[in-house]
């Protein structure tokens, strides 16, 4: 089944926007709908409805000429014979001119009558009660029928000079006819002209009515869309700051400074995205500075896996590094040299002062060494009791004997209240091309072995 609560925002914000956009696409399509269906029932109204209520009233108009052009012919009747009683007529010249003005003008004006009609129903611009429409063009009809017999009684009149009672009659009765057509097509028209403006009325509540359901369903749809996607908003900037916090205390208890110092500094009005960067601003901060603190605590940790615990010198784990590294280097033409020193008859040291007193020699011993050393050249490892040795990593043989013989030198001249005297042998090389790092120590520690040999305290060299 279709479950909206576990959508995405995304999907949740398109779909309400989609069905939002299609409200005011429906709305926007209604209306252009019945503003045209309004269009064409005025049009209509104009087309045909005013132009024939103009008519009419025209010929109503004509009408009432054609009643005083009736009053005006004096007659009088009298009988020329027992069954063709005549009718005396003021007949003139005057009366016969107004007689064509006005016949001519009703003629005219139910022409144009038929015409608009004909032209209504013929061109489909009619779409409101057709029937009646066709009901008007026959009544139209009619009235043209009278006005021609009206016409022709009046021309035999006026051709004879007289008229016979019977025709008078005659001409009365159509006169009254015409009046009582002419009447009728008024209230047709003014009863169509009713609907149609009823139906016009009746479209536009409609219009007015559908048109402000849809506007307030897309209003109330655009009020929960702004809300929702507000409320949601600030439901993942809080949730995210949260977070942010847990992580923050996650990084300390303490209270944080930066975070007071910004709390503090920043008294102007901040909105929810100013809120999360400074929170985040924070963090990055934050974290940037612990990862420095483990870095150095991992450099700390590594310097201390390198160290021997006893003395502080690098250890042989350090030695075995660096002479991999210098052998490298020097099989690409940079040379190194290699001091090894041993403490003379230490054991004897241990065996009369103590072990303890042996440790500290050999504390004091590095710290002495060290003294000499350079730091960015000469590194110094204890590769186990009290055996030593000096790695230069740049300079000649030469270099490495003069500093060999500064520290027997400085050894041999050192003394402190608490400890005894000692002396240390040393051997000195440089590399050899080929040279291995076996190779390499093995001639070193001959050579080591010489001084020994030779009695001591002493730097031998090759
Ligand atoms: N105090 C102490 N003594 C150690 C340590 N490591 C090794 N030694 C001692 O160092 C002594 C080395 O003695 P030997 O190898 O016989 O050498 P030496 O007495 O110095 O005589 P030569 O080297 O021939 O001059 C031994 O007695 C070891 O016990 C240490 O960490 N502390």
């Amino acid at each position: 089944m279709f479950d909206w609560f576990s959508l995405s925002m995304t999907k949740k914000v398109g779909g309400l926007s989609f069905i939002l956009l299609s409200f005011l696409f429906v709305v926007i399509l209604f209306s252009a709908y019945q503003s045209q269906r309004i269009y064409y029932n005025m049009m209509e109204v104009a087309e045909i409805d005013v132009p024939l209520s103009e008519i009419v009233a025209e010929v109503e108009v004509i009408q009432l000429r054609q009643d005083l052009f009736i009053e005006s012919l004096q007659w009088h009747p009298h009988a020329t014979s027992f069954n063709s009683p005549m009718v005396e007529l003021q007949l003139n010249d005057q009366t016969e001119q107004d007689f064509r003005t006005f016949n001519q003008a009703l003629a005219s004006q139910l022409f144009k009558a038929e015409k608009v009609l004909h032209n209504a129903l013929t061109l489909g611009s009619v779409r409101l009660k057709m029937t009646d429409h066709q009901a008007l063009m026959e009544k139209v009809g009619l009235l043209h029928k009278h006005r021609i017999a009206f016409e022709k009684t009046l021309n035999k009149a006026f051709r004879t000079q007289s008229m016979s009672l019977q025709d008078w009659s005659v001409l009365e009765d159509i006169d009254q006819k015409l009046e009582y057509e002419s009447d009728r097509m008024l209230r047709m028209i003014d009863v169509l002209t009713m609907r149609v403006s009823d139906a016009v009325e009746g479209q536009e509540h409609r219009f007015v009515l559908i048109n402000a359901m849809l506007g307030i369903s897309a209003l109330a749809i655009g009020t929960y869309l702004t809300l929702y996607i507000i409320l949601s908003f600030r439901k993942r900037v809080w949730s995210l700051r949260g977070q942010i916090h847990h992580l923050h205390h996650a990084l300390s208890t303490e209270s944080n400074p930066q975070r007071e110092h910004l709390k503090s500094n920043n008294m102007r009005t901040k909105d929810e995205l100013d809120e999360l960067e400074d929170d985040l601003q924070i963090l990055l901060s934050r974290f940037s500075s612990e990862i420095d603190n483990r870095q150095q605590i991992e450099n700390e940790l590594i310097e201390l896996a390198t160290r021997d615990k006893l003395t502080g010198a690098y250890n042989r784990r350090k030695w075995d590094e660096q002479m991999q590294a210098v052998l490298h280097l020097a099989h690409q033409g940079y040379a190194f040299s290699v001091i090894l020193i041993d403490v003379d008859y230490f054991k004897k040291v241990n065996d009369t002062q103590g072990h303890d007193v042996g440790d500290k020699v050999l504390k004091v011993l590095v710290t002495e060494l060290n003294r000499l050393l350079k730091p960015q050249r000469d590194s110094l490892f204890r590769l186990g009791g009290e055996e030593f040795a000096v790695l230069l990593k740049s300079g000649d043989s030469d270099d490495a004997k003069q500093l060999a013989e500064q520290l027997r030198h400085h050894i041999e001249t050192f003394s402190q209240p608490d400890l005894p005297a000692i002396t240390i042998s040393l051997g000195v090389t440089g590399y050899q091309e080929g040279d291995t790092r076996q190779s390499l120590v093995k001639r070193v520690d001959q050579l080591l072995y010489e001084a020994k040999a030779a009695g001591r305290n002493q730097v031998v060299s090759d």
